[in-house]
């Protein structure tokens, strides 16, 4: 199974608290999740939770969900995480080996929200221990789509899709049958730059870039939708997700972000996902599911929203999603060394090498640079071309910040 399109007739029994382990327990998403665990302490057990280096925070919530294991990926970290849990009967581990273990740990529900490609390992590897897997981590299916997917099949796991686009498309498909699919939408928010003029946005600061209109998120997240860089990897995603072609897939701005996507059927009806941007909907979507939570957020009041505004992308202002949907109907491993190069340009930016525009530019460059081939087919091929990539991308940056400033 891979993303279950067909709502089982009856809810999973569950007499036993549901297990779940956390990666990137620490971020937007992982809070989010345990805020939503964290009601209903009575129904969950929480197994493993993972962190890069935030020992402090990583601790505090392991203590607050009572987690049998906590660890941190930095080794740096260690000793900060078992002074923080001292006393507290919590394991505690570091190293990329350790995440991984703790991905396979038995569980029933995975959260896998670790940001960037550092999470593909541990993502992959909870889905090939065949736990049900609530997928977060867009870069994962950009990077490796095609070998996460299949290694789904073949170990019958289950992916619930996290992304709010992707779970709305989830729950707009639910209502089939799938053969019926004629095209998906996602939206966007346009970011804060939506009617900024190509000269403001050339000269936007990580400050200003960090603003999103509607959405609290990790810094990577954010400045991707700031130069809708975001909604290309999300195309991507929704491909290897949904199984459709580049030709099924558009991208609305949609500046409330209240739809978050819109499924259209053979027969001319388009369903429409809606609900305050707030990531606890689709989180307690994937936690509950096949069963309905109750979930915490403000209710939807559309008649104080009072319109709901839509618009087509502006491919010149915001190249980004352009090169991405180069990317995508170019296939093979032309995403792989998308995401890559956009993991150096982003990270680049937020360090104030790179404009905001030389983040387009510098993926632009990478991409003309790598030959990228055919999509790889197992977790070494994609990391040795992913490696590869930032490698180029790195060399290219001087060059690219040079023109772009
Ligand atoms: N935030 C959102 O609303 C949405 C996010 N997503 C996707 O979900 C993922 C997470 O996003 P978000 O929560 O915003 O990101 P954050 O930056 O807020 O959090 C990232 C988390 O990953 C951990 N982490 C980073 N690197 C590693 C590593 N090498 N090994 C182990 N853990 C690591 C961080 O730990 P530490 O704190 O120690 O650094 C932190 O817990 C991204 O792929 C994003 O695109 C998708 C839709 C919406
Ligand atoms: C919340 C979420 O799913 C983000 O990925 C969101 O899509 C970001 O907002 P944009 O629509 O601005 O990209
Ligand atoms: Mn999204």
């Amino acid at each position: 199974m891979t993303v279950p399109l067909q709502a089982p007739q009856q809810a999973i029994p569950s007499s036993e608290p549901l297990r779940i382990s956390v990666l990137g327990a620490t971020g937007s998403i992982g809070t989010s999740t345990l805020d939503l665990v964290s009601r209903a302490p009575e129904r969950y057990r929480v197994e493993a939770l993972v962190a890069q280096r935030d020992a402090t925070k990583l601790a505090a919530a392991a203590r607050a969900n009572g987690a049998r294991l906590a660890v941190v990926a930095d080794p740096a970290a260690y000793r900060d995480l078992t002074a923080a849990l001292s006393g507290s009967g919590i394991e505690a581990a570091a190293g990329p080996e350790a995440v991984v273990e703790a991905a396979q740990r038995p569980a029933d529900w995975v959260m896998a929200a670790i940001v960037g490609t550092a999470g593909l390992a541990p993502s992959l590897a909870a889905l090939s221990a065949g736990r049900r897997l609530a997928l977060a981590n867009k870069e994962c299916l950009v990077t490796a789509g095609e070998l996460f997917m299949r290694r789904a099949a073949e170990v019958g796991a289950t992916v619930l899709p996290v992304d709010s686009e992707h779970n709305a498309v989830f729950q707009g498909m639910l209502s089939g049958p799938r053969a019926a699919v004629e095209r998906v939408t996602l939206t966007a928010s346009g970011g804060p730059f939506r009617t900024w003029t190509r000269a403001a946005i050339a000269a936007a600061t990580p400050e200003q870039a960090l603003k999103h209109p509607n959405w609290s998120m990790g810094a990577k997240v954010t400045i991707d939708s700031a130069s809708l860089m975001n909604k290309g990897l999300e195309l991507i995603e929704a491909m290897h997700l949904f199984q459709l072609d580049a030709a099924q897939l558009d991208v609305l701005v949609h500046p409330q972000s209240i739809v978050h996507a819109l499924v259209q059927y053979s027969d001319g009806a388009v369903l429409a996902q809606m609900s305050v941007p707030d990531m606890r909907v689709p989180i307690a979507h994937c936690l509950g599911w096949p069963v309905r939570l109750n979930g915490p957020v403000t209710r939807l009041d559309l008649a104080t929203i009072a319109s709901l505004t839509f618009e087509r992308p502006d491919l010149d202002r915001f190249p980004a999603l352009r090169i991405a949907m180069e990317a995508l109907a170019a296939g093979g491993a032309a995403p792989t060394v998308l995401n890559a190069a956009n993991e150096i340009a982003v990270a680049a930016f937020l360090q104030r090498r790179l404009t905001f525009p030389g983040i387009a530019g510098l993926v632009a460059a990478t991409l003309e640079s790598v030959s990228p081939g055919a999509a790889p087919q197992t977790l070494a091929e994609a990391l040795a071309l992913d490696a590869e990539s930032r490698v180029v991308a790195e060399g290219l940056l001087p060059e690219i910040a040079a023109k772009a400033s």
